[in-house]
């Protein structure tokens, strides 16, 4: 048996249709979600993903507020931006782009980012209300990749609820945060967090229903670690160099072998990056429609 494909890139341009509806009704009523990006430097990596989320928005209709900042830009100036987006009444939306170059105070900039914009999803109060917000309904911006994630499974018609899901790695945009989604009462799974001091990582995938492997470890997870019939997703991205091409190239964390013991798997690139950049979308429109009900 050969798995079948959670295929992100599909699932991204169904969600984007759907968000372009959202926002042509939110027009419709005079609001234009905005979306605003801080870049900090002139990384090329850096500056080609925050133009891909501009051309995301221009696909479905969200403008686009671009702030850009020297590579040499002191804290101060860094903090300044972010007030500015703040208080921008087009900007519904931000994320800063990281990472910030070294010597900055990472957390203190993305603690200064208003709540209600943090199109990232990942500001301490958002994360806080995922913790003590457990049985209400979520009303604040939630982490892209993990809602990515779940979206990506479930709109394949694999049913999470009740499962038995293990995480491997304890990034904060992933393995840390997913939990505080997949264990919500609607959700119901149960989640168990390993990482690199886990004493025996193959006796808790091999009992997994879902495995979601964020470890940004290449091909961590081959097939003797998975359960037949498990559902496999791959988030880790680590660059490695083509011996037949010469070209740097995305690898994931799941070896090839993997396909052919489980029942779904998401491939890297094509599942969960760009379930990441509709979920940005998802989050900027999310915050314009509130906005505009209150
Ligand atoms: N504040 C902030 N928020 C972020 O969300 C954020 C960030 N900073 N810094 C950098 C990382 C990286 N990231 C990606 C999202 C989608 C793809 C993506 O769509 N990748 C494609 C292909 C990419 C390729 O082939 O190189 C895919 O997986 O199919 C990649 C990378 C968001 N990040």
């Amino acid at each position: 048996m050969t798995a079948q494909i959670l295929d992100g890139t599909a699932t991204a341009a169904a969600i984007k249709a759907e968000l372009t509806q959202r926002v042509a009704a939110l027009a419709a009523r005079g609001v234009t979600p905005g979306l605003g990006t801080l870049l900090v430097g002139d990384d090329p990596g850096s500056r080609w993903y925050v133009a891909g989320k501009h051309r995301d928005c221009a696909e479905v209709g969200i403008a686009s507020i671009q702030e850009e900042l020297p590579g040499d830009a002191t804290q101060e100036d860094i903090e300044a931006a972010v007030r500015r987006l703040n208080e921008n009444p087009a900007c519904t939306g931000f994320i800063v782009q990281l990472p910030l170059p070294r010597g900055i105070d990472t957390h203190r900039v993305l603690e200064l980012i208003d709540p209600d914009k943090d199109a990232d999803g990942l500001h301490p109060t958002n994360l806080g209300r995922l913790v003590l917000r457990v049985n209400e309904p979520v009303t604040s911006p939630l982490p892209c990749t993990p809602r990515g994630i779940i979206e990506l499974v479930e709109r394949h018609g694999v049913d999470l609820r009740g499962a038995d899901v293990v995480v491997v790695g304890r990034g904060v945009t992933v393995g840390r945060s997913i939990g505080l989604l997949l264990t919500r009462r609607e959700v119901n799974a149960t989640v168990t967090l390993t990482h690199t001091g886990t004493a025996d990582l193959a006796e808790h995938t091999r009992n997994a229903d879902v495995i979601v492997a964020a470890a940004g470890v290449p091909g961590i997870i081959t097939a003797d670690l998975v359960k037949p019939g498990a559902v496999v997703v791959d988030v880790g991205v680590s660059r490695a160099t083509d011996p037949e091409t010469g070209k740097s190239r995305v690898v994931g964390d799941v070896d090839a072998g993997v396909r052919e013991v489980a029942s779904w798997v998401s491939p890297n690139p094509g599942g969960v990056g760009p379930m990441t950049r509709a979920m940005l979308l998802s989050n900027v429109v999310d915050t314009a429609e509130r906005l505009a009900a209150s």
